[in-house]
């Protein structure tokens, strides 16, 4: 037997866990040390030299994107197929339970994934049934709350309320919501994981069946499991299955979102005899890169402590770059990502991270502007769109007219003459009877409860979706896409609207019956155990593959393109160039860190996942002056960059003929950069950027960009009376102040 491809690729500590006999297994190891290529090469070890069937492995995987990639990569290595494995998120595995077991879940077949949006909504309308008024319950916090319980794993009933009258109405929110999740048939994704661990629990011989089938489990990043996920597993396990699990506390960058480090610690007790590895060399990243990271991470406290080391060059130093504000920070970053290009390098060797996604926009159009192709990773970039979203609402009403949520998103889009009040009234009416609204609607328009106009109206809505619930059979996807398109009159209604915006979305909507047309079904290997998989349609396969998978990268899966994401979905990936945009007090560590004991420590973390995913080149930018979330702020840089050691950083400075960076009162606290003489051509004036000047007619202001060089130089300058003017430096004899 050749298993030389499997450990020759290894170091001693990767091959001591990768060909350990079954057992339970803790890989415990920094940032890019093998902990992935570990979990792939153990399962081809088990697949090859243990004998088993693709069929007896589940691996938990942190995106689909990288569930995808391990499937390949087993593929690689042994050369067969590994149809018939369970690889995929926490939540896709929870799905494909709950499809499979629908009845014993108390589920309709067809129920149907809510995502964020549409749980909002839903609980706004709930709150709204309750006579609760929005400005004091805050549907948003309703949603955070309940999403909080679903990932500890409690029931409403099982919430102890006492005399807090605050609670009391969250359990009362919690019930009601529940509620109308059960009847409209819909699943949000806190549900999908409370769901299938009440699956197992309340049905031994389907938890049998799976323990059986199940010997292998293996978790990656696994610092992030939240406490239901946590039991899920271990239920699963029970004492016969074994878990290998990878991990890094330093890693873990979901506590906000109910994540447990402490995890790590309860497994080495909760499973027997578990095996622990420590991994320490690091393969990815140069050695200025990883030293960094090591000096920023020393500085939380309680690790469970580990060094990386690697066998590679210094590498480059770390540059920095102090942008007067976000707009000059994009350019930057575009710039240099152009030069890297120009170099010889693709563009998809190129990321650019940041703090929140609310960044990516500047950034999005500065990539635009220069034409450089890029992708939003994670980002549900898609899916999320408007128009996007209300085409998929029709597309479910086909699939089931009880969707409350796709019925409230689309009745009245485009508008069709059913005005709030009658909304209102079908709501009322769905209360009363407990039915759904579509329900609600046909009785009162059977029953002409509404004025006469109203009624028509509504029945239009009505004979429409039936109509296109009849075109739908035995039509091909795309087909179903493109009829519910047209005849749902969305095309024509962007068609309508006024400039590129209109015409976007009608690109993106015709961009979704491509999607459709490539859409060949969610993997439903026939279970071997003749546990019964009732194979649901296509229309259902891609409606739950659109919610489930939203953003991952279908933005034109083939175009070489720059990755942009947020530092939370940059996790276990690498990339040779990236860039770490926004590094600033007040937006990384992020203000809201600054509240909460722990949370600054997380964010830490964040900055060292985002540290150790270059590869050979890390950029680290930051603005003076900063307009995010409709208001202009100045933040100082960032304590993070204080804790890289000064001699791996370099500081970048602009060396235009007329530009002279402004002084940053912060560097002489920090006192450390080196810090080139900046150029300047003695024939201008020393601009700088942010520096004040004067013009003879339009008076006083401040410079804001610089573009070109020599005798075609311009600037951009904010007068405070004339506004903002862009002027050939050579020609305006502006006057520094
Ligand atoms: N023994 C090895 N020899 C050569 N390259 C290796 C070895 N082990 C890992 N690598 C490479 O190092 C890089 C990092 O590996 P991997 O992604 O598995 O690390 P990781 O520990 O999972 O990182 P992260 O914590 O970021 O998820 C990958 O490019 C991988 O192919
Ligand atoms: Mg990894």
């Amino acid at each position: 037997m050749d298993v030389s491809q499997i450990l020759d690729p290894l170091n001693d500590a990767q091959r001591e866990a990768v060909a350990a006999p079954p057992g339970n297994q803790l890989v415990l190891a920094g940032a890019g040390s093998g902990k992935t290529r570990v979990l792939v090469h153990r399962i081809a070890w088990l697949m090859q030299v243990e004998g088993a069937s693709p069929y007896s492995i589940l691996a938990v995987t942190f995106t689909n994107k990288a569930a995808r990639e391990m499937r390949a990569r087993i593929e690689e290595l042994l050369g067969v197929n590994t149809f018939g494995m369970w690889v995929g998120t926490f939540h896709g595995l929870a799905h494909r339970l709950l499809k499979a077991h629908y009845k014993e879940a108390n589920l309709p077949q067809n129920f149907q994934i809510l995502d964020s949006d549409d749980q909002l909504r839903l609980i706004k309308r709930v709150q709204n049934d309750l006579g609760l008024d929005e400005a004091k319950w805050p549907p948003r916090e309703t949603q955070w709350w309940i999403g909080g319980q679903k990932d500890e794993g409690l029931r409403p009933q099982y919430i102890q309320a006492g005399a807090d009258p605050w609670l009391q109405t969250m359990v009362r929110i919690y019930f009601a919501y529940e509620e109308a999740c059960q009847r409209g048939g819909l699943v949000d994704f806190g549900e999908l994981l409370l769901r299938a661990h009440e699956l197992w629990l309340n049905n031994e011989g389907v938890l049998d069946h799976y323990r059986q089938r199940f010997p292998h489990i293996l978790v990656d990043e696994f610092q992030d499991t939240n406490t239901i996920q946590y039991a899920w597993l271990r239920l699963l396990a029970g004492d016969q299955c074994h878990i290998t699990a990878v991990g890094d506390d330093d890693q873990s960058i979901y506590g906000w979102r109910g994540a447990k480090i402490e995890n790590i610690q309860h497994f080495a007790q909760d499973m027997r005899e578990v095996q622990t590895v420590r991994l320490e060399q690091n393969y990815r990243s140069t050695g200025t890169i990883l030293k960094a990271a090591n000096a920023v991470i020393e500085h939380n406290a309680g690790r469970l402590g580990k060094e990386l080391w690697t066998k590679g060059d210094d590498g480059e130093p770390i540059s920095l770059y102090a942008a007067y504000n976000e707009q000059d920070e994009a350019r930057f970053i575009v710039e240099r990502i152009e030069q890297w290009v120009r170099d010889g390098n693709p563009r998809d060797s190129v990321a650019i991270l940041y703090r929140s996604n609310a960044q990516s926009r500047v950034l999005e159009e500065a990539l635009l502007r220069e034409a450089v192709p890029y992708r939003i990773y994670g980002g549900q970039r898609f899916y999320e769109r408007l128009e996007i979203k209300n085409a998929l609402s029709y597309m479910r009403m086909i699939s089931n007219p009880h969707d409350d949520t796709a019925f409230e998103r689309v009745v009245n889009t485009p508008t069709r003459g059913i005005g709030a009040r009658s909304v209102d009234a079908v709501r009322g009416f769905a209360r009363e009877h407990g039915c759904s609204l579509w329900a609600a609607a046909q009785q009162m328009v059977a029953q002409r409860v509404l004025a006469a106009r109203a009624s028509n109206a509504l029945q239009g809505f009505l004979d429409l979706v039936n109509q296109l619930a009849a075109n739908a059979e035995d039509k091909e996807l795309d087909a179903i896409a493109e009829d519910v398109i047209e005849t749902s009159g969305l095309l024509e209604f962007h068609r309508k609207e006024k400039g590129e915006k209109g015409q976007a979305r009608v690109e993106n909507l015709k961009e979704l019956v491509s999607a459709c047309r490539a859409f060949d079904g969610i993997e439903v290997p026939p279970d071997e155990s003749g546990a019964e998989v009732e194979e649901p349609s296509l229309l259902d396969q891609f409606l739950d593959s659109a919610a489930l998978d939203a953003g991952e990268g279908q933005a034109d899966e083939f175009e070489e393109a720059v990755q942009l994401m947020t530092l939370h979905s940059a996790k276990g990936l690498e990339f040779p160039l990236v860039f770490m945009a926004g590094v600033e007090e007040n937006l990384f560590p992020h203000k809201m860190s600054a509240q909460e004991p722990g949370r600054m420590e997380e964010e830490r973390r964040l900055c060292y996942v985002g540290i150790t995913r270059a590869m050979q080149k890390l950029y680290i930018t930051y603005a003076e002056n900063r307009r995010l979330f409709g208001s202009e702020t100045f933040n100082s840089p960032s304590r993070f960059i204080g804790e890289i050691p000064p001699e791996l950083v370099h500081e970048v400075r602009l060396k235009t003929e007329i530009s002279r960076p402004m002084f940053n009162p912060d560097y002489g606290k920090v006192g450390r950069f080196s810090d080139p003489a900046p150029d300047f051509d003695d024939d201008l004036p020393p601009l700088a950027l942010g520096g004040r000047v004067e013009h003879r007619k339009f008076g006083e202001g401040t410079v804001v960009q610089f573009e070109g060089s020599g005798p075609r130089a311009r600037v951009q300058v904010n007068f405070d009376d004339a506004g903002s003017k862009w002027l050939v430096v050579a020609m305006a004899k502006l006057q520094p102040l």
